[in-house]
């Protein structure tokens, strides 16, 4: 049992050479955060899978399981939160399940935030087989699930093309057992704008976000990772909470988005 405040998580997502998504998006912001973090990698990628070419590796069940148990060994195995992402196979996502069990062994009050990445924009981008066993085995044990309408559609076999449609869908998840339900973005604001949306239940907040011009890609692993920690850091305060999370990914997709613009423009210039 740790007597220290710090909240630890384990988190386990992609890793990837180039670029930012799953451990690259959420440890370092994690840690500014005042988050101990533990990482564990389910692939090791040069890129993200949007790229043409995916060269790296996919750790191994057996892997995995050695990595957890090196951590009880040692007896660090000790966790106040436990994030979960990107994940191409079946069978790791059910050995996260187990992985839960034994945490929740350690630590009865668990926070285990589940991020259901399996695609966006009507396509999935992990193997189709994910999707019963988050359906089935690992959303119901998510107090937080932060999937995107894709994600969220998917899982509930529903459709939203309004708020009343997200808040059926935000329903259902409830009813699967999660007690926070954050949809990270919808189609449900207009050409200019994104909905978010978070609900425990007892309340339900919306918020606008300004789109920019541009698709980004780990920017749902981020958000996961914010929400989980402004989540600690505002002792469950479900709007301080999302304007927070919101508030950080829009000075970071800008900054991104400027940024990119002017290596552009530099370009177009040559
Ligand atoms: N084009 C965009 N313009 C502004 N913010 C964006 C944009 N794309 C993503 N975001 C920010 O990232 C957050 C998560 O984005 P989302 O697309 O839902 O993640 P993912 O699909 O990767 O799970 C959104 O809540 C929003 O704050
Ligand atoms: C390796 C990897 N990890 C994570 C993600 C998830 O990224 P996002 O945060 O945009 O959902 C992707 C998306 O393509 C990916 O290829």
């Amino acid at each position: 049992m740790s007597t220290d405040s710090t909240p630890r998580v384990l988190s386990i997502q992609s890793h990837v050479v180039h670029g930012y998504v799953g451990n690259k998006s959420a440890v370092f912001p994690l840690q500014v955060l005042g988050f101990e973090v533990d990482a564990i990698n389910t692939v090791q990628f040069s890129t993200h899978t949007g790229y043409k070419h995916i060269k790296g590796t996919i750790l191994k069940n057996e892997e995995m399981a050695e990595l957890i148990e090196g951590l009880a060994l040692n007896e660090v195995d000790y966790y106040t939160h436990f994030l979960t992402g990107y994940s191409r196979s079946p069978d790791s996502l059910k050995q996260i399940a187990s992985i839960i069990t034994k945490l929740k062994q350690k630590n009865p009050n668990l926070i285990y935030v589940c991020d259901p990445v399996m695609g966006d924009n009507g396509k999935m981008y992990v193997p189709d087989e994910v999707l019963p066993v988050y359906r089935d085995i690992l959303v119901p044990l998510a107090d937080i699930l932060t999937p995107n309408q894709f994600e969220a559609e998917q899982i509930t076999g529903l459709t939203m093309n309004d708020l009343d449609g997200a808040l059926k869908i935000i329903d259902a998840l409830h009813n699967k057992g999660v007690k926070t339900v954050v949809l990270s973005s919808t189609d449900l604001g207009d050409e200019q704008n994104m909905i978010g949306i978070a609900s425990n239940k007892d309340s339900c907040y919306k918020i606008v976000i300004p789109k920019f011009g541009a698709t980004f890609t780990g920017t749902g692993d981020l958000f996961a990772a914010l929400f989980m920690a402004w989540s600690h850091k505002t002792n469950k305060n479900l709007k301080l909470t999302l304007e927070k999370t919101i508030a950080t990914l829009q000075y970071i997709v800008k900054d991104t988005f400027d940024k990119a613009r002017g290596l552009l423009f530099v370009w177009l210039l040559r």
